[in-house]
């Protein structure tokens, strides 16, 4: 094993190593203490090489937990509220992206390297950028069920660091094929994904429906649960969980038959309780590593 792989498989089994690499990082504030600490303990390897590690396994999927997951009950697997907004508010949200409706462009992905892309063959839909305004309503309403959504999704609480959201329109043929949330270093952080679905009534599209892959039974097959997007209700599950959304059929193409959603993550503050697993202490490193990134880039510009 090269001694990289090794330096953090001795992270994973040694609580005390976590502690030091913990508490450094606190101190310094700066990750390229990492490579130190492991030079301590025998292993030798560059800052480059330990950020292509830790960024080549987060795209291969790896989660960073100290423990197997254990095999989630399909009770467990994700929670949708009905009646989530006053009708009031729901029929504001749709009159709002009926108005809006020549401000929607294509949907874009974010590719494992954090890069944007359109990637029609993997995802066709539209959004709406910058609507933070009708999003708060949905924000406000998501803190007062959070408790309830945590306890049936089997998540510890954790600080939230922020909550992100988007506009989004599916619409004739549009889909999303199988992805995860955060699997991009920049994205590690989404901890739960939501999902507010609005639309005319009686329901103007079929299809859509959401699929959630939440155990792995075997190598390839794993067990998925149907979420039918009905208006006003929305869904909340783990951000690591595969899912994809299954094609909308709206036979006369009308926009205002689109199957709209607000969607979002509920994103975990790092740095709060580092050092007390593996896996915060790996999301504090690729938070630190991503933006000693961006800093290099804004330098690079001049900035
Ligand atoms: O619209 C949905 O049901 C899910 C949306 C989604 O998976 C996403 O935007 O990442
Ligand atoms: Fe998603």
């Amino acid at each position: 094993m090269e001694p990289v792989h090794q330096f953090l498989h001795q992270l994973k089994q040694d609580q005390k190593l976590r502690e030091e690499l913990a508490e450094t990082l606190r101190v310094e504030n700066d990750w390229n203490v990492a490579t130190h600490i492991a030079e301590k303990y025998g292993y030798k390897f560059t800052s480059k090489k330990l950020w292509e590690t830790i960024q080549e396994r987060q795209q291969k999927g790896e989660t960073w937990e100290d423990e197997p997951q254990p095999a989630i009950g399909v009770e467990n697997a994700s929670i949708q509220l009905d009646n989530f907004l006053t009708a009031e508010d729901n029929h504001h949200l749709l009159e709002y992206a009926l108005q809006h409706e020549s401000d929607f462009v294509s949907s874009l992905t974010v590719d494992l390297d954090d890069t944007l892309h359109l990637s029609p063959n993997h995802r066709r839909s539209l959004m709406l950028p910058s609507c933070s305004d009708v999003v708060e309503g949905v924000i406000h309403r998501i803190h007062q069920v959070l408790p309830e959504v945590r306890n049936q999704l089997l998540l510890p609480s954790f600080p939230i660091s922020g909550i992100d959201a988007s506009l989004t329109a599916h619409n004739d043929g549009h889909f999303y094929r199988l992805h995860k949330d955060n699997n991009s270093i920049r994205l590690a952080t989404r901890e739960i994904t939501f999902v507010y679905y609005f639309c005319k009534e009686p329901k103007p599209f079929t299809g859509g429906e959401l699929r959630i892959y939440y155990n792995q039974v075997k190598k390839n097959l794993f067990a998925f649960k149907l979420i039918e997007p009905r208006n006003n209700s929305i869904v909340f599950f783990p951000s690591r969980y595969l899912h994809e959304i299954l094609p909308v059929h709206c036979p006369f193409q009308n926009f205002a038959d689109s199957r709209f959603t607000i969607n979002g993550w509920i994103e975990q503050q790092v740095g709060s309780s580092r050092g007390a697993n593996f896996r915060d202490l790996m999301l504090t490193l690729m938070v630190m590593i991503s933006r000693s990134q961006k800093n290099q880039m804004l330098s690079s510009f001049g900035t």
